[in-house]
């Protein structure tokens, strides 16, 4: 067994300070894991994906002393090589749902692909272990509420995630697909 395996952990603390993701989760894992939470203001480096997620997997660890759920989510558009990528909450922040689009004007090609990486740490000094689920869509313009972040500007399969039910999001979803992978984790860690 490698140093990142760890006893099957009875709950997760999901450290995140996002509402909206909290609900998902909470959702998706009811009936399989207790889950707390704690909103705990991470710095979030530059790099891939799983550098992101790792770094602060661990620093997630370090500041509560204990085993730690984070994630993070990118939106990559095919036209700009994957970009923004983790860098989508800056562009959310400055442009909002109504405006993200523009983005893409330029390109005719407007595929986007939902990535979410859970980064579970059972503790400081262990190494994360990553689930990650992709989910391919498209940017569209704007479409049903503008509750949660992008969810109104991608669409999958003619729906944006914004006109879905919850439910219907959460099974085809990036977060739903990493999260299977979590479960299967847990399962077979018993
Ligand atoms: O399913 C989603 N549908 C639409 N929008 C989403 C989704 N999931 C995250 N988002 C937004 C939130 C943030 O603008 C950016 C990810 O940034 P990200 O750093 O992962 O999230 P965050 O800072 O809000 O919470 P956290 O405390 O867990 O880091 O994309
Ligand atoms: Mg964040």
């Amino acid at each position: 067994m490698s140093s990142s395996s760890a006893a099957v952990p009875k709950h997760l603390n999901f450290i995140t300070g996002n509402k909206n993701k909290l609900a998902e989760v909470q959702a998706i894992l009811q009936g399989v894991i207790e889950l707390q939470n704690q909103n705990v203001d991470l710095v979030e480096i530059q790099g891939t994906v799983e550098e992101v997620t790792k770094d602060k997997c661990r620093r997630a660890a370090e500041a509560i002393n204990g085993p730690v759920l984070v994630e993070d989510t990118c939106l990559c558009f095919k036209a700009m090589n994957d970009l923004p990528g983790p860098y989508i909450k800056w562009f959310m922040l400055s442009l909002g749902p109504l405006q993200m689009h523009k983005l893409l004007e330029g390109f005719e090609d407007k595929s986007a692909q939902a990535v979410c990486t859970f980064g579970y740490s059972a503790g400081p000094g262990h190494e994360p272990i990553l689930f990650q689920g992709r989910t391919d869509g498209k940017l569209v313009q704007s479409r049903g509420p503008t509750v949660f972040g992008w969810d109104s500007c991608f669409e999958y399969e003619g729906q944006t995630y914004a006109e879905m039910d919850k439910s219907e999001k959460n099974k085809i979803s990036h977060r739903g697909k990493a999260l299977d992978k979590l479960k299967e984790w847990l399962g077979s860690q018993v």
